[in-house]
């Protein structure tokens, strides 16, 4: 059984996937800003199983409609393997990105472990991007804005087939919330698949509270809740160490208040921590809300009511 109180942080520090230079030290930013110990704060037991090792990023124009695409079918194996593993000793991975392609091979990982135990498996994927573009559709060629779109079967063999099922899940278990930036085609595409999504002008107009309802509705015991979170969720006034940021995103205490209801289903069993970019930082301080944010899904509440 996996088990909150059982956490392996594993680092996949790269940037292969990405436009902008830096998310490779995402990583260690999270670790310096203290996650482990806010972790073990919270009465977990952190095992840090440090970085997972792949190719370095050519830093080359797109093939195809792809980026680096050997090097991000590379590192998302190593990732599988790394989230895999874990999910089978019983702990809980929190994986450290790296830029958000890796979430292919995390979520992948962690379908292939609900279909060995039997269970089902709920994504959120908290983001201000869709990340359902394909090669025909993308306007950048960069892979951290198709994830969503490869776990559901669309994209290139190697990098769908990396869970050993394909499609990995299906688009109905997954819910999008803080999405704000979507590409043309992508949109589409978006509609097309019924993917679920709650927009930034959903939650301005429900609030953070119906929006979390309904994203988290109708889990039940046999429900693996899975969490992406990519850091450019957040709005840029308090998260600028992202490499795409976009305005006008959740605030601090609607981050908070999304976390802590994802915290209150007691469902949480693996957690993405995605595009976190040192270079574009100030002093670390979107690191440090991110561990901020973290403990809170964690269970820390400044909640006074019993
Ligand atoms: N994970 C991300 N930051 N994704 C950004 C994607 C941006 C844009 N939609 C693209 O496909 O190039
Ligand atoms: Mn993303």
């Amino acid at each position: 059984m996996t088990s909150l109180r059982n956490v392996s942080l594993i680092g996949a520090p790269t940037d292969v996937g990405a436009g902008a230079r830096g998310a490779g030290m995402g990583p260690e930013a999270i670790r310096v800003a203290g996650l482990r110990e806010a972790l073990r704060g919270r009465g977990v037991d952190v095992l840090d199983r440090g970085n997972l090792a792949g190719p370095s990023n050519p830093w080359l124009p797109p093939v195809d409609g792809y980026r680096h695409l050997d090097e991000v079918v590379a590192w998302n194996r190593a990732v599988h393997d790394a989230v895999y593993s874990e999910l089978k000793t019983g702990r809980m991975p929190i994986l450290l990105g790296g830029d958000h392609c890796l979430g292919l091979g995390s979520i992948a990982a962690v379908a292939h472990h609900c279909r060995d135990v039997g269970k089902k498996l709920r994504v959120l994927w908290l983001d201000a991007h869709a990340d359902f573009n394909t090669s025909a559709l993308t306007p950048s060629g960069n892979i951290h804005g198709m994830p969503v779109a490869c776990l559901c079967g669309f994209g290139p063999q190697e990098l769908i087939e990396i869970g050993g099922h394909v499609p990995a899940i299906q688009a109905k278990w997954v819910r999008q919330i803080g999405i704000r930036s979507v590409d043309e085609g992508e949109r589409r595409f978006v509609h097309e698949q019924d993917l679920e999504v709650f927009d930034m002008r959903f939650i301005d107009e429900m609030g953070m509270r119906h929006t979390m309802e309904l994203a988290l509705a109708t889990l039940d015991d046999n429900t693996h809740l899975h969490v992406s979170f990519d850091v450019d969720f957040l709005d840029p006034v308090m998260a600028p160490g992202v490499g795409t940021t976009v305005p006008g995103g959740p605030t601090y205490r609607e981050a908070h208040l999304c976390m802590e209801m994802i915290h209150d289903t007691g469902r949480l069993a693996s957690l993405d921590v995605m595009e976190l970019n040192p270079a574009l930082d100030e002093r670390n301080k979107t690191a440090l809300v991110a561990v901020d944010l973290i403990e809170s899904l964690f269970g820390k509440s400044t909640l006074m009511r019993k």
